[in-house]
Order: structure tokens, then C-alpha cells, then sequence
């Protein structure tokens, strides 16, 4: 008997305490939501609320499926095949899919409050994975200000923000007060330096007036200046990046972020030679998705063996977004690194002639940019016969050397890699692992020992890239400053590794994601895409030079037009959170005009709040844009359409690259980068949707309105959003 009681009374007593530690939690659970809840709806504020139970995410490996082209309901179509996309296409359209494309799995349950006014309790179902999902419905939930107080698990009270007024005012800390009048903070520092000036006066003196409101931003205020001049910070809303991307200055906080941020961007933007380099690179990453298409069109014509058909003519359907990964990959990689490798595939047949040497290698650098030039390093400076600046990469006439063979090795394990971990880090945010310490996150979840094997390659592709910098790369220079530096010269300090596994990663998914939604998009409507084609042969001249230089983007507006528009639908980072430092005071609703301050009420959105400022609804918020959801890049151009935009011209309203002091710093190179990509692809090839022309016939004897917009791909959350299941794209050679 009294051996019994040895063996039951621990198993009993550890019953009791998970029991006592679950009802805590459960109690925490239930006090912090209601506290979230008086906060947020109560008194003061009297925003609409929705109260979003935890959802626990599972990752799972079948999600990788976007790299292999699969689309969903779609495998068995052969893309390059006309009765089978004719088939497929009736019965997209007889199966009724074709109005409701939108709308798939919906598992989860969220709970919709309107405030105190609480005239019903809406039940709304939501996907649990699908970002898609969770979007659209965020936008019809518009309420005041469209904003959405959140409670994800015990500790954390979250807003969601769709109104620009209030994420400007979380963004730049400005509060209430009109600082600027619509113009981009983002395009300088001094700029921005001036609006945290002005925002830490205004705030300063607000706080010495009456604005109840306000007065509590001085008493929440840290002694970090920082702190008190932006009013929020990433930390730690960004914890779950950290084990991919450590101390770099994405993920970097207080003065170890300032110091980071300001050693990047004079290191990658103020260099002498950025702007020719980023030419020459942006060019050669076209070239390298132009190689790899015609590599494709190659292989097709060998296996059906039809050498009588012109292949021209017919193209070839490829998922062009692992295709535009890889282009972005070397492209951002030799632009930190100065180390002059390709990474497209060598082809040895005569293809590569027919398709590099005829799109023009960029500037001086075309002799010896080839796949087949040896390993060599940038740069030297040289100015062509017009006197502009072109490089020459110096040769060490080696066929490939040893470092070149290894990182080319890398490049297909880091791309997977890449890939699995925008969904790792995703499911890390909504798994019940969120709620625990991270010790027990690091000891016990099998998505942590997922994240760990994941990032092996990442991190020895980014160690490859430190080792292989060239003197006066980036790269190189960070290691010199003080911010990066190691305390063994020899060594590569962690720092370092972190920043490079940062720009690497932010630089190439981005880019490649924001290509993908474009090229998308143009797919959908040739009419768009034949305006840009017609602008681009205006500037480039049917005969002339294919190579795509920067000042000649300058003169197509229509191609601007078209990357902001797409941006706009489908900005790449949907989201981003702060969490507030300070209490924030923004006007209430009923005085929505910011220039009356003076006068107006205030709502206060209390410090320690996460604010989740939804970049995807600001972009497609009926109040500030016309026909949103619509793809009409001549808003951004035609002044009857701007007029109609209030989102143009209202500062924080649009904002692919962030607003604030933690605004995207590579925007200048992104700019660049994105227009000579699509300008160099569009050049070459039509992008066409390969199911577009069979719906249209269906859809035209069934007597049905064809909207290209349904045809519109879901979003693949992820650190960034990609199509869903990649994009597949007939790319037909244009003829001249
Ligand atoms: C289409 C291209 C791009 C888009 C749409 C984009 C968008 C963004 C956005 C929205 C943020 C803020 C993220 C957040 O707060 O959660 C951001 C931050 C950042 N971006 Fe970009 N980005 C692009 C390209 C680039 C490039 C080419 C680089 C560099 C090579 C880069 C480097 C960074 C870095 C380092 C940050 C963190 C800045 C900080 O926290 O201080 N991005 N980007």
C-alpha cells in the first residue's frame, strides 16, 4: 500500500499542478482580454474590436509545393497544351468556381465587435493559413479608422490598423499633428530626420496643453531618444525572426539598430559605384531569366522534336517565380558582394548565343559577363564612347575557380531554403510555442529543430558570401565598421553573417515577389501590357540596344505606373507590426480632418500596444482609392484619375516599402532594380496567362462577363506574399 502511494502521489501531484498552471492561464487569458477589451473599446477610444482567438498553425512541409509549379486543382493540366486548357477551362467555368475563386477553407471562428455601439456579434469564419482570407475580410470589417484591436494569446493587445492617419502616426510617432504634406519620408534620411524633429516639438508641446490624451506620451516616454521620436519599435514584435536573422538591422533594436542601419546604407547606397553596378546587375539579372527561358524553349523543342513549328510563336509555360528567384539571388548577391559569378544555368548549346548575345549584355561589361567567364571580381571603373560609366570585371582567366563551384553548389539548398523558412517563421508566430518562454521553444518544438536544419544552408551560403566579398563591396566595408566589425580581423563576426543573411534575403524575396505580382498582373490584361511595350520600343528604338539603363527608365512613365499599381494590389509585406512606445493620440473618427488638431477629439492607443498596420487594406481601402481592387495603372498618370485617388496624396496611405525610420532602406536600389527586370522581360517576351484566352472563348459562348480579376492567383503567406503554388506564364518571343 505504501509503495502504492510513492508511485500514485507524484503522478497525482503533477496532475495537479498542469491542472493549476492551465487554470492560470486560462485565468490570464480571460482578465487580459477583458483588460485588452476596456482599453481598447472602452471610455476613451471606442474603436471596433475583434477578439481573435489564438490559432494554433501547424507547418507542414507540403506547403513548399510553390517551388515545384503545382497549382492547386490544376496538376494534370498541361499548360503548353491547347485542348487541355480549353477543357480545363469549362470546367473551371461550369464548376461555378469562376465568381467565388476566392473563397476556400475556412476553418477557424473570430469574433467581430463593434465597440460599445454593439448592435450584433457577427460570426465570421476564417482560413487559418491563407492570408487571402484573412485579408479580404479585414477590409469589409471597416469600421472608424478601419482599425481592429486584437488579442493574439495571454500577454499581447494588438491593433489592427487600416486607416493611413493612424499608421502614420504609429509609423513616425507624429501623433495627431499634421507634419507633412504627402511627400515620401522614406526617399532621405535628412528627411526623416526633420519629421522626428518636428514630431518630438509637436509632441512636446502638445503635451504642455490641454490634450488629455497626449499629455500621457510624456509620462509613457523612455529615456531612449529613439524611443520618444518614433513612438514605436520592432522589438519584440520581431522576435521570431531572430534565429533566422540574428542582430542584422532588420531585426536590430534600439542604438545597435541606429548604428547598424546608418553603417548599411552609407555601405550599400553612398558607394561610388552603386549606380553602374546596380545598371549592369539588373540587367545581367534579366539576362539571366531570359537564358533560363530560352534554355526551356530549347528543351521543349528537342523532346516534341518539331523543328518545322516556329517556337517562337508558341513560347513555352514555365512557373516563372522560382525562375525570377534565382535571377534575384545572383543579382543581389554580386550587388553586396562585388564577386562576379552567375548562377543562371550554363547552357552549351547554341541557345545561349541566340538568347544572351541577342538581348545585349550590358554595357562594356558584355565581352566578359558571359555564364562561361571565369570567376573573377568587380570592379573597375571605365567610361564607353559616350562617356558613361560602364565596369569591367577583371579576370583571372581561371575556367571556374573553387569559391565560384561552391556557392553556385549552394544556391539550390539556400533557395529551398529561403522558401521553407518564410513558412516556418510564419508558423512559429501562431503556434502555441508563441505563448511559451522561448527556452522551451528552443528545447522542445519540433518547429524550432525544423527552423535550426533549415537555416544550415542559409547560413553557409551567407558565410560564402562574407568570405567571398571584394575589397570595397559592401560587404567588404561593413566588416570594417565598427557596427559589423569582429574582434579577430580574420574572423567574420556575427554581425556581419547576420547582416548578410538580411540584405540577401531582403533584397532577392522581395524583389522576386514584386516580379512575380507584376508579371501577374500584365498577364491578365494585354492591353496594359502592350502600353508598356509600346513606351518601352519608343525609348529603346526597335533596333537599338536592349540593355536597359537607368535613365531611360526615367522616361517611361507608364512602366512606373504599372510597378506602383501592382505594388499597390499586392504589396509584398501585406503587414508589418510595431509596438508603441508611447501612448499614441490620433483623432477620433467624427473629426477625421488631421489640420484641425486644435480642435479635434482624441483617441489614445495605449504604450505596449503591438499595432499591426495592414499595408494590404490601406492599398485597397475604398475611401482613398477609386475602384480599388481594380488593375489600372493609369491612375497613377491620368490627372482626372489621380484627382480621384485621395490615397496619392495622402501621406501614409500608400506605402509598399514602409513609412518611417524603419522604412525599407534598399527602396533606392528596388526602384531601379524593378523597372529594368520587367522593362528587359517585357522586351523580350509576351507574358501570357495560359488560361486567359481559353476562359475568354467559354466564358463568351456561355454568356458571361469576363473579369480578368478572377483569374487573379491567392496570396502565399510567408515572411512576404507570393502567388500561391507559383505562377505559371507563356513566354512567347516578341517579334520586332
Ligand atoms: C520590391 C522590393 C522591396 C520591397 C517591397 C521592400 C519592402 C520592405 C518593407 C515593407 C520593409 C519594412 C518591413 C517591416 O517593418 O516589417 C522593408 C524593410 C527592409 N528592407 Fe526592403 N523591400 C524591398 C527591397 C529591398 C532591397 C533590395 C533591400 C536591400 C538589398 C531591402 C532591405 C531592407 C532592410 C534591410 C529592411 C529593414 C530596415 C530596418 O528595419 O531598418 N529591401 N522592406
Amino acid at each position: 500500500m505504501a509503495r502504492h502511494i510513492f508511485v500514485v502521489a507524484p503522478i497525482v501531484g503533477t496532475v495537479l499542478v498542469v491542472a493549476l498552471m492551465l487554470l492560470l492561464c486560462a485565468m490570464t487569458l480571460i482578465a487580459q482580454r477583458r483588460h485588452t477589451r476596456q482599453i481598447l473599446e472602452g471610455g476613451a477610444c471606442n474603436l471596433p474590436t475583434v477578439m481573435w482567438r489564438p490559432r494554433f498553425w501547424n507547418y507542414s512541409s507540403t506547403q513548399d509545393d510553390a517551388l515545384d509549379g503545382k497549382v492547386r486543382g490544376e496538376d494534370d493540366v498541361d499548360w503548353d497544351n491547347h485542348d487541355c486548357i480549353i477543357e480545363w477551362a469549362i470546367k473551371f467555368v461550369r464548376e461555378q468556381q469562376y465568381h467565388q475563386y476566392n473563397i476556400t477553407q475556412q476553418t477557424s471562428v473570430v469574433q467581430v465587435h463593434r465597440g460599445s455601439n454593439i448592435t450584433r456579434h457577427v460570426k465570421k469564419k476564417m482560413g487559418s493559413s491563407s492570408i487571402t482570407n484573412i485579408l479580404p475580410r479585414m477590409e469589409r470589417l471597416n469600421g472608424p479608422y478601419g482599425m481592429y484591436a486584437t488579442v493574439y494569446g495571454i500577454r499581447t493587445k494588438v491593433v489592427h490598423v487600416g486607416h493611413h492617419v493612424p499608421a502614420r502616426a504609429v509609423l513616425t510617432g507624429a501623433g495627431v499633428i499634421e507634419l507633412d504634406s504627402g511627400e515620401d519620408v522614406s526617399r532621405g534620411e535628412r528627411k526623416y530626420w526633420l519629421l522626428s524633429l518636428f514630431s518630438w516639438l509637436s509632441n512636446h508641446l502638445a503635451n504642455n496643453t490641454t490634450s488629455k490624451a497626449t499629455k500621457s506620451i510624456r509620462r509613457s516616454s523612455t529615456s531612449s531618444t529613439m524611443r520618444l521620436l518614433t513612438g514605436s519599435t520592432k522589438n519584440p514584435a520581431y522576435d521570431h525572426f531572430k534565429n533566422f536573422s540574428g542582430e542584422g538591422v532588420f531585426t536590430a533594436n534600439g542604438s545597435d539598430w541606429k548604428a547598424k542601419r546608418a553603417s548599411v546604407i552609407h555601405c550599400l547606397l553612398r558607394n561610388a559605384n552603386t549606380d553602374t553596378i546596380l545598371e549592369v546587375e539588373a540587367n545581367r539579372a534579366a539576362d539571366s531569366f531570359i537564358r533560363e527561358a530560352g534554355h526551356a524553349m530549347e528543351i521543349k523543342r528537342q523532346i516534341r522534336s518539331r523543328n518545322d513549328v516556329d517556337d517562337r510563336k508558341t513560347g513555352v509555360t514555365m512557373n516563372v517565380v522560382p525562375m525570377l528567384q534565382r535571377s534575384t539571388v545572383g543579382l543581389i548577391y554580386r550587388i553586396i558582394t562585388h564577386h562576379n559569378v552567375e548562377f543562371g544555368p550554363i547552357v552549351t548549346s547554341d541557345l545561349e548565343n541566340k538568347h544572351v548575345s541577342k538581348s545585349d549584355q550590358p554595357s562594356s561589361s558584355a565581352s566578359t559577363t558571359s555564364p562561361r567567364s571565369s570567376a573573377t571580381s568587380l570592379v573597375t571603373m571605365d567610361a564607353d564612347e559616350d562617356g558613361k560609366p560602364s565596369i569591367e570585371y577583371q579576370s583571372n582567366n581561371l575556367e571556374c575557380d573553387e569559391r565560384e563551384k561552391q556557392i553556385k553548389l549552394l544556391l539550390p539548398d539556400y533557395l529551398q531554403s529561403v522558401t521553407r523558412i518564410r513558412m516556418i517563421v510564419l508558423a512559429q508566430s501562431r503556434s502555441i510555442w508563441f505563448l511559451l518562454p522561448r527556452w522551451v521553444y528552443k528545447t522542445f518544438s519540433p518547429i524550432y529543430r525544423e527552423e535550426e536544419r533549415t537555416m544550415i544552408p542559409i547560413r553557409k551560403f551567407s558565410q560564402m558570401a562574407c568570405e567571398n566579398a571584394v575589397p570595397g563591396s559592401p560587404i567588404a566595408q561593413l566588416r570594417q565598421r565598427e557596427s559589423h566589425a569582429s574582434d579577430n580581423t580574420s574572423n567574420i563576426s556575427k554581425d556581419l553573417l547576420d547582416e548578410a543573411i538580411t540584405l540577401l534575403f531582403a533584397g532577392q524575396d522581395t524583389s522576386a515577389a514584386t516580379l512575380s505580382w507584376t508579371l501577374h498582373l500584365l498577364s491578365l490584361h494585354p492591353d496594359k501590357q502592350e502600353r508598356v511595350v509600346k513606351e518601352l520600343r519608343s525609348v529603346l528604338g526597335d533596333n537599338g540596344s536592349k540593355t536597359v539603363s537607368k535613365s531611360m527608365i526615367s522616361q517611361m512613365p507608364y512602366l512606373d505606373a504599372v510597378i506602383k499599381e501592382s505594388m499597390r494590389l499586392y504589396p509584398v509585406a501585406p503587414f508589418i507590426v510595431r509596438m508603441l512606445t508611447t501612448d499614441i493620440a490620433i483623432p477620433n473618427d467624427k473629426t477625421h480632418a488631421l489640420k484641425n488638431t486644435g480642435s479635434t477629439e482624441t483617441i489614445t492607443l495605449p504604450a505596449t500596444t503591438f499595432a499591426c498596420i495592414w499595408i494590404y487594406a490601406l492599398h485597397r481601402n475604398p475611401k482613398l482609392w477609386d475602384r480599388p481592387n481594380e488593375f489600372l495603372p493609369e491612375r497613377w498618370i491620368d490627372p482626372q484619375l489621380r484627382s480621384r485617388d485621395l490615397g496619392q496624396v495622402e501621406y501614409g496611405a500608400y506605402m509598399p516599402f514602409a513609412i518611417g525610420p524603419r522604412n525599407c532602406l534598399g527602396q533606392p536600389l528596388a526602384q531601379v532594380i524593378l523597372r529594368i527586370v520587367l522593362a528587359r522581360i517585357l522586351h523580350m517576351y509576351v507574358v501570357i496567362d495560359p488560361k486567359i484566352e481559353a476562359l475568354q472563348r467559354i466564358c463568351k459562348s456561355e454568356s458571361i462577363e469576363f473579369d480578368p480579376s478572377s483569374l487573379r492567383k491567392d496570396m502565399q503567406a510567408g515572411f512576404t506574399v507570393l502567388p500561391s503554388n507559383g505562377l505559371n506564364i507563356q513566354l512567347v518571343e516578341r517579334s520586332s
